[in-house]
């Protein structure tokens, strides 16, 4: 018996779209982002996947894309679990600064190591490590248990968030999971064994 867990990256947000730092902020989706939460149900429905757990963070952009997908799922009436361990890494004051204008302040290097080093913050935020240290103890308590007993669970997050599970789940180094990039709305499917262990990594 494995269970099975679906994790989707949000939408493009209105942000992505603008390419602000986001974090905590809380833009909604474009319209891009919109049919990208659609596809992802009905991805999930034509491969039949009911899931019997829901979560996502506190932030608009990963429920609306949650809300989206049970649409086009046709499934309705549900208990959606929503939790800040979930949440985006805190991007702390480049919150909301163009990630250009960024580039052009603090020279591309040093933006690149607050974007994708593992163990150093941005000013006032979040490293990937830190966001690891909120959401895996939340991934372990809350949802594992529900996979090893053979649920299938599916989580609406975001890019650094789902970086942390992905690099627990798959036991990647700091250097291979920062050069992942969780494409949005694009769902990564795995079977977990009762032992809470990978069994299978599903093509989406
Ligand atoms: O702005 C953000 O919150 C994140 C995700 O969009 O950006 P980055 O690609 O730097 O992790």
């Amino acid at each position: 018996m494995t269970g099975t867990l679906i994790l989707v990256r949000h939408g493009e947000s209105e942000w992505n779209l603008k390419n602000l730092f986001t974090g905590w902020r809380n833009p909604g989706l474009t319209e891009k982002g919109i049919e990208e939460a659609r596809a992802a149900g009905r991805l999930l429905k034509a491969k039949g996947l009911v899931p019997d757990l829901y979560y996502t963070s506190a932030l608009v952009r990963a429920q609306k894309t949650l809300d989206l997908m049970l649409e086009e799922m046709g499934i309705e009436n549900v208990t959606i679990t929503r939790n800040v361990a979930l949440n985006e890494r805190d991007y702390g004051d480049l919150s909301g600064l163009n990630k250009d204008d960024a580039r052009a302040k603090w020279g591309e290097e040093q933006v690149l190591i607050w974007r994708r080093s593992y163990d150093v913050p941005p000013p006032g935020g979040e490293s990937l490590k830190d966001t690891a240290a909120r959401t895996l103890p939340y991934y372990e308590a809350e949802i594992l248990p529900h996979l090893k007993a053979g649920k299938t669970v599916l989580i609406a997050a975001h890019g650094n968030s789902l970086r942390a599970m992905v690099m627990a789940i798959e036991k990647l180094t700091p250097e291979e999971i920062l050069k992942r990039e969780i494409a949005t709305g694009q769902p990564t499917i795995y079977r977990i064994g009762t032992d809470g262990e990978l069994a299978e990594k599903v093509a989406a």
